[in-house]
């Protein structure tokens, strides 16, 4: 559905990002990962047609039959919110001071053809779908009467209001403390048609997506399903991520603990995998006995 071919993001003669090809299916949700600076946000960006001025894509990227890139704004424009929409990391600055949020969720929906009566109606309802409680109130209130995950819930009441194909998600949660970041992950994984979800946190990207893409110097250097990618590392830098992460790497002898239940990991905020271990040889449970905050993951997987 979404079809990403040979994408090159350029300034000053630059290449930011390289040839950067893949693809997303409907249902499917892609995580993209890499360090600060190795062109995750600008690949996102090129397919919202949201690139900074002085910064150009070239290459292919379709959505069905629908041209992202190369194509005028006025075109784009068109798609951006309707089709493909995104969910960038700080809604404060995302969200207008000065307006409801109802009016907000709504507004989307009038810009893309909807009478104002029935986008106001179905603002509320999307309120609801985003698990906001009291969502007549929330409507009428102002993003800074909201706390930071409320606000957050918002774009991504106002990203699916016109059921796009694609929700992009560039670090939503990174602000977020960590309790709320753990709903909202799961929230955006219930709710998205189809998903790019940016971070640098693979913990993250391990509880939420089923395939990941690795970028480092502009490049995809490595893409595949999580569950590969994280036990056998084909790239140096994948590796590294790897080994400084939360994640336990592949090959770890792990101590044994309880009755021979041995222990990969504890996640003070919850177990992010959910028991759905990453490693492919993983025996996975969730053992609140282990720390007695009801969130320790315990995790086996053999040396090498
Ligand atoms: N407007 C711009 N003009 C020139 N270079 C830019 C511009 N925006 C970003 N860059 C450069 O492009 C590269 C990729 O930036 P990008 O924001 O996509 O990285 P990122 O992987 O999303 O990083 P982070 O995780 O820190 O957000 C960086 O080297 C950055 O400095």
């Amino acid at each position: 559905m979404l079809s990403v071919d040979g994408l090159t993001v350029r300034a000053d003669a630059v290449d930011l990002v390289r040839d950067v090809s893949f693809a997303i299916g409907p249902g499917e949700r892609v995580g993209l990962i890499g360090e600060s600076g190795s062109g995750k946000s600008l690949t996102a960006l090129s397919l919202m047609g949201l690139l900074p001025e002085g910064v150009a894509a070239s290459g292919t990227a379709r959505l069905g039959e629908r041209d992202l890139v190369g194509v005028p704004e006025s075109r784009i424009k068109d798609l951006r919110g309707r089709d493909v929409s995104m969910v960038f990391q700080e809604p404060m600055t995302a969200l207008n001071p000065l307006m409801r949020v109802g009016a907000q969720v709504a507004e989307v929906m009038t810009l893309h053809g909807r009478s104002r009566a029935e986008a106001r109606e179905r603002a509320i309802e999307l309120l609801a779908r985003v698990r906001l409680p009291e969502p007549g109130q929330i409507a009428r209130a102002y993003p800074h009467q909201l706390s930071g995950g409320q606000r957050q819930r918002v774009m991504l009441a106002i990203a699916l209001a016109n059921g796009p194909e694609l929700l992009i998600c560039d670090e939503p949660t990174t602000a977020l403390d960590v309790t709320v970041q753990k709903q909202m992950l799961e929230l955006i994984a219930e709710v998205a048609p189809a998903l790019l979800f940016i971070t640098h946190d693979l913990a993250v990207v391990a509880s939420v997506c089923e395939r990941v893409l690795v970028m480092y110097g502009g490049r995809v250097v490595e893409s595949g399903p999580i569950r590969d990618v994280f036990t056998r590392p084909r790239h140096r830098y994948t590796e590294g991520l790897l080994a400084a992460s939360r994640l336990t790497p592949r090959g770890t002898r792990l101590p044994t603990i309880q009755g021979g239940v041995p222990s990969a990991g504890h996640f003070p905020g919850g177990c992010v995998f959910r028991n759905r271990c990453p490693h492919a040889t993983a025996t996975c449970e969730t053992a609140p006995a282990l720390t007695g905050d009801g969130h320790a993951h315990a995790c086996w997987h053999p040396a090498d």
